[in-house]
């Protein structure tokens, strides 16, 4: 363990790279895949499922927290760690993003966002003093600074005025997040798909300085197409020695594609969500389980996948459970998808330090079938 945070890149192969982010509570084996516990818990799994998935860090949110139960309270019960039993690193995501997608009657000013709870209808008020205050009470090792991102299409305008606002406020962010060893906050680029504003963007935030960057206004509904046209460009923009989050993402061939032009750290809910929907990621393509077809089948989802799903069940058994609304439906899915994203991680972060990352993704491609299997 190291008292300071800090990035080594041991490998690169096209411009795909692989590291180590160390942290006072553990490293971070990059290209990394963040789980995603919302509200302090990622949902259907106990922390020592999670960590035996090989998942290294997970997420937390300042919005979802901030209502229920508060970071007061979870302050006061020794911070987040303690509170959900995860001694490893955690990521906190500033909660700006959940505001404009959950929270209603939102108001936006250069001070920040008022809203009311989604939870009560409660008033509240998050700006970048505050966000940083709450991560802090939080405990997390990773603090994003607290930014505005626009929704996708928006016309030049609209996307210049939002990262010059999400600029100033990573600014704020950075001011009052103060000097804290072993912590680090990562600035978070916006610029829409627009190349000029996503310089602008790069610059602004390597001027003010942070411990990493995120990628972030993507996977707002742009498409992966144009997602990976702006990863054409926007993470070279960024430190080549400081670690390069891409925000929100993603399907696995999302996640393949993203960490070939360069990113070495992402989160989603997907895995987990589509756990509970009865969706399945394998090497071969999605199942969805509740396809009548697999009623009678005695395979497991995946013959070579090592984890509690494929080593003890049938499709039939994930199907019948899955139908009746089994509580071990989600348990057993969930499990199932972090054990297939952190595999998928495994084998790129192998496949770089090798330098044959361009074979691993066009075999990665080669096996998937389109649509469902
Ligand atoms: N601060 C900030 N956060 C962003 C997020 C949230 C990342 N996960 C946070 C976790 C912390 C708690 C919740 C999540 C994003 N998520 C997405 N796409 C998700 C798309 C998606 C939605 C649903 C299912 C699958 C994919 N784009 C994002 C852009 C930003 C951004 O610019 N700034
Ligand atoms: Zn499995």
């Amino acid at each position: 363990m190291s008292d300071r945070f800090s990035f080594r890149l041991s490998a690169t192969s096209g411009k795909a790279r692989t590291g180590v982010i160390s942290t006072p509570r553990g490293q971070i084996r990059t290209p990394a895949f963040m789980p995603v516990g919302t509200a302090a818990t990622v949902k259907a799994m106990l922390p020592d499922s999670v960590a035996a998935t090989g998942a290294d860090i997970l997420l937390g949110n300042t919005y979802h927290l901030m209502l229920r139960p508060t970071a007061e309270r979870i302050a006061r019960l020794g911070g987040l760690h303690r509170f959900m039993n995860w001694d490893k690193p955690i990521l906190t995501d500033s909660g700006g993003f959940q505001v404009m997608s959950l929270a209603e009657l939102r108001k936006l000013t250069e001070e920040g966002v008022t809203f009311r709870s989604h939870v009560d209808g409660s008033k509240h008020m998050l700006s970048p003093e505050r966000s940083m205050e709450i991560q802090k009470l939080l405990g997390s090792d990773i603090v994003m600074c607290f930014d505005e991102c626009p929704a996708l299409p928006a016309d030049r305008d609209r996307i210049a005025e939002s990262m010059r606002l999400s600029m100033r406020w990573a600014e704020r962010s950075k001011a009052a997040f103060g000097d804290r060893p072993g912590h680090a906050l990562f600035g978070i680029q916006q610029g829409g798909l627009e190349r000029d504003f996503r310089e602008e963007s790069a610059e602004a935030l390597k001027a003010i300085g942070f411990d990493g960057y995120a990628v972030g206004g993507l996977a707002v509904g742009e498409g992966q197409e144009a997602m990976f046209g702006c990863l054409d460009f926007a993470p070279d923009m960024l430190p080549v020695d400081k670690p390069r989050y891409l925000m929100g993402v993603g399907k696995p061939d999302d996640i393949v594609g993203a960490v070939a032009r360069g990113i070495d750290m992402m989160d989603c809910v997907l895995p987990s969500r589509s756990g509970r929907t009865g969706q399945a990621f394998t090497r071969r393509g999605v199942v969805n389980i509740k396809n009548a077809r697999h009623a009678d089948d005695p395979r497991p989802l995946d013959a070579d996948c090592t984890c509690p799903a494929c080593r003890g069940y049938s499709r039939a058994y994930l199907h019948h459970v899955f139908r009746a609304g089994e509580i071990i439906s989600s348990m057993l899915l969930t499990w199932h998808n972090l054990h297939y994203y952190q595999e998928l991680m495994a084998g790129m972060r192998a496949a770089i330090a090798e330098d044959r990352f361009a074979g691993f993704e066009a075999a990665f491609h080669a096996q998937r079938a389109e649509g469902d299997i």
